[in-house]
């Protein structure tokens, strides 16, 4: 967690002036649309994404395939309905530069295709990048018969030398720190010359709905996995080699993203529905169903979207969320605001996301007045009464969204650098003051808040 030594811009977050009543629209997963790219860049054939995400993570991720050889064209999809991206895979070519900004799912996703490029792949992104841990992502890979040249801390920045193919194999690796670790190498293993075998040998694996996501992922473009989940053997996963196919996939909204704004709802006792909230998804952000509604509010999952109101109170929350740590920074907000103290367990790992979350989290929302301690995994939230001051973000997209989530509800608080939120949901700013009904040139929300009832907690 350092503080950016110029001070970009403050925003003033918006107060709830009355129960939000908005339809928001929330653009495509990131995990979703990463996982899609780096699949249809190592088909046998061109596929299409329909409804990707465009945002920092997603272009950097296509820049870098791009960099590599791979066609990744604007288009209309094949039905000319939606914007979409044709991706046409090609040989993957070296020398490249990869720039992996700020993006796990970039610099962990990325070095084993580039094993399969034929030269030399140069890795490099944001300062936080040569802290976030890549050791088990570099360990593997040279295991499985690559040359990597890197400094031997286990992270940013190195340079993959391609020799067009991977033998692959079985590989043991500590996981613990990140379950990118793991999707990174069952993604690219179809094409490797044995496939792979991944063992996690570490403690707890965190984040398992995102290697669920992997597994479904691949078995959609016909990649064979053998996984725990499916009778396989405890933290092991099997994936053979074979080709994959080329698909039309249309990218779910980005559940995660759908975050504050559910939490809009629950703050200000009113309503916020999420149309095209899938029925059936691994995206970690689906939980918020069950978490939202433990912490006070209700939620209807219909054919339209999922829409969810507020009680007119927050209440806080004992919760493991090592599955869903990525959700943690919206909940922590939630809990500053809530009517009794809350725990959150499980998740030491976000020391080593985009910042020290449990630090940042635990910083900043005390210098509003609140009172927030870390624990070895996790944080312990006792609400109090807070006031206005400025909110750091830290780089981290989800900090500034925590910090827009305390604003509804408090005077005064200015989110610095909310600009960060362009890491995975570029129109926040825009969207947020949407849904609240204030003029914006909003997009993809509408708001019925304007002129609505005060807020039944008094927001
Ligand atoms: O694979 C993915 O798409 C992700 C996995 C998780 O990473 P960690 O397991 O490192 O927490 C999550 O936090 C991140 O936002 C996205
Ligand atoms: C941890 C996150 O991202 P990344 O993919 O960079 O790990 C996140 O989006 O909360």
């Amino acid at each position: 967690m350092t503080e950016s030594s110029v001070h970009p811009a403050l925003w003033p977050a918006p107060r709830a002036t009355g129960a939000v009543d908005a339809t928001v629209t929330v653009p495509g997963s990131k995990s979703v649309t990463n996982r899609a790219l780096v699949l249809a860049s190592l088909s046998s054939e061109p596929g299409w994404l329909r409804r990707p995400l465009r945002s920092r993570d997603t272009l950097l991720m296509a820049q870098a395939l791009r960099a590599m050889g791979v066609g990744i064209e604007e288009g209309v999809g094949p039905d000319g309905s939606g914007e979409a991206w044709r991706v046409i895979p090609a040989g993957l070519h070296g020398p490249a530069q990869v720039d992996v900004g700020n993006a796990g799912t970039v610099m962990r996703f990325l070095p084993p295709v580039a094993c399969l490029a034929d030269g030399p792949v140069h890795f490099d992104g944001d300062p936080r990048s040569y802290e976030r841990p890549l050791h088990g992502v570099i360990d593997a890979l040279k295991s499985l018969g690559a040359r990597i040249d890197d400094d031997g801390r286990g992270t940013l920045p190195l340079t993959v030398h391609g020799a067009g193919a991977l033998d692959g194999g079985p590989v043991s690796i500590d996981a613990s720190s990140s379950s990118q670790f793991v999707s990174a190498l069952l993604l690219s293993a179809p094409r490797f010359n044995q496939g792979v075998e991944v063992r996690h040998t570490g403690s707890a694996l965190p984040s398992m709905p995102h290697i669920r996501m992997t597994v479904d992922m691949l078995r959609s473009v016909g990649a064979q996995v053998d996984e725990p989940e499916s009778g396989g053997e405890p933290d092991v996963w099997r994936v053979s080699p074979s080709a994959l196919l080329g698909r039309d996939l249309t990218v779910e909204p980005d559940l995660s993203n759908a975050q504050p704004f559910l939490a809009a709802a629950l703050v200000t006792g009113g309503r916020v529905t999420v149309p095209d909230w899938p029925l059936r998804t691994t995206q970690p952000g689906d939980a918020l169903r069950e978490i939202f509604t433990a912490m006070g509010g209700a939620c209807e999952l219909t054919e339209r979207g999922l829409t969810f109101t507020g009680t007119g109170s927050v209440h806080g929350i004992d919760v493991d969320l090592s599955e869903v740590g990525e959700l943690t920074p919206g909940i922590a907000a939630l809990a500053a605001l809530a009517d009794s103290p809350s725990t959150l367990r499980g998740v030491a790992h976000l020391r080593l996301h985009e910042t020290d979350r449990l630090a940042a989290l635990t910083k900043e929302i005390n210098g509003l007045g609140g009172d927030v301690t870390e624990t070895a995994d996790g944080l312990r939230i006792n609400p109090r009464p807070l006031h206005g001051g400025t909110f750091h973000t830290y780089d981290d997209h989800r900090m500034a969204t925590a910090g827009a989530i305390i604003g509804l509800a408090v005077a005064g608080v200015e989110i610095e650098n909310v600009a960060t939120t362009a890491k995975t949901l570029p129109d926040f700013p825009d969207m947020w003051t949407g849904m609240l009904g204030e003029p914006s040139g909003a997009v993809g929300v509408s708001s019925g808040a304007l002129g609505a009832p005060a807020a039944r907690r008094g927001v």
